[in-house]
């Protein structure tokens, strides 16, 4: 066993941890299945996400970090120790540095929960960076130099909308409204349609599988199941992607409003630059099918989706790995 730095993408949907020098060793949902007689974990990752909805009454399956805040403290350092455990069987080292990211609004209570989760986990010194950052040099934007580049990480729990210049954030803004905001506004539409309940991974299928933000610009359809609020059994529907773009358009509204307001913090010359390079899409929202377009025809700059949206911050993370020793002190655990 050896020592080697760790970069841990704590997604409210998604955890990815990079080990340096060998890149992407885990990716898996940010899930944890608890039994409440005992307390006790009993999955996490993959294993409990499948039993998301599909539990028995005493186990229920928790995500700890649902709308992008730590809504459960304990949970969190299970599922951290849990994830950082499974790297290490497999051999990669002991105690590790560990740079984690985090969203830009967070308090400091809760990075200082973090901190501990990642230390009581084995870190050796935890190094805590915020998400926009790490996203933009993941996708391959070099923020070191002085001109403009803006970032908008569409994640599960929150939106970072973000520019930067010389390394750092010169303006930005954290939301709420995010990947899970649009699976349930496409469960609410399908209860107030159809009076029909659905589970939160058939909405996510119907986000992927049809839906759109940018009107008329797909043409699909899917089957899905549910339950009928009337009859009280199962049932089957089909839905379209028109009908789903129009559930969409409030939350994919204030996405656009938000970076609006990011614009119009932004000093005139970083606003050039960001004309000149366009904004870049992290994040699995960013795979939303038309929010490229639609926000490129909105900010009236051009918008781009990173290469590999998911892993941008595990990616960034990694690079930054590479030059863990010159983070300023503040960032040092
Ligand atoms: N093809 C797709 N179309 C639309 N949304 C998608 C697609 N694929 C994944 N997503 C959504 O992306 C979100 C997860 O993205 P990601 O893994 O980047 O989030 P995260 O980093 O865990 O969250 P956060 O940044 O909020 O902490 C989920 O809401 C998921 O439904």
């Amino acid at each position: 066993m050896f020592s080697r730095d760790i970069g841990i993408d704590l997604g409210t949907a998604n955890v990815l941890i990079y080990v340096k020098g060998r890149g992407i060793v885990l990716n898996e949902p940010s899930v944890v299945a608890v039994d409440t007689k005992t307390g006790k974990a009993l999955a996490v990752g993959e294993e409990a996400r499948r039993m998301v909805g599909r539990t028995p009454g005493n186990i229920v399956a928790i995500r700890p970090l649902r709308d992008g805040v730590i809504a459960d403290f304990e949970i969190t350092e299970v599922m951290l120790k849990h994830f950082i455990n499974k790297i290490k069987v497999k051999g990669f080292m002991s105690k590790p540095r560990i740079l984690i990211c985090t969203p830009t609004n967070i308090t400091s209570v809760e990075q200082k929960a973090i901190r501990e989760a990642a230390e009581k986990s084995g870190g050796k010194q935890v190094y805590l960076e915020e998400e926009p950052k790490v996203a933009a040099i993941g996708a391959g934007m070099d923020i070191f130099q002085p001109s403009g580049n803006m970032v908008i990480d569409i994640g599960g729990g929150t939106t970072d909308i973000a520019v930067l210049s010389m390394g750092d954030i010169v303006t930005a803004t954290s939301s709420r409204i995010a990947g899970d905001t649009f699976d349930y506004e496409i469960l609410n539409y399908i209860k107030r349609q159809y009076k029909m309940l659905i589970g939160e991974r058939t909405a996510e299928d119907i986000k992927i599988g049809v839906a759109t933000a940018f009107p008329d610009s797909r043409d699909e359809e899917i089957s899905i199941r549910g339950r009928d609020m009337v009859s009280s059994l199962p049932k089957t529907l089909t839905i379209t992607s028109n009908e789903i773009q129009k559930a969409l358009q409030e939350p994919v509204e204030t996405i656009i409003q938000a970076a609006k307001n990011v614009l119009e913090r932004t000093p005139p010359e970083l606003s050039a630059d960001i004309i000149d390079r366009g904004i870049i899409l992290t994040g699995g929202g960013a795979l939303l099918h038309g929010i490229d377009q639609l926000l490129a025809e909105q900010l009236k700059v051009p918008v781009v989706i990173a290469e590999d949206p998911m892993t941008c911050v595990a990616e960034g993370t990694g690079r930054m790995l590479e030059h863990l020793d010159k983070l300023p002190r503040k960032k040092l655990g």
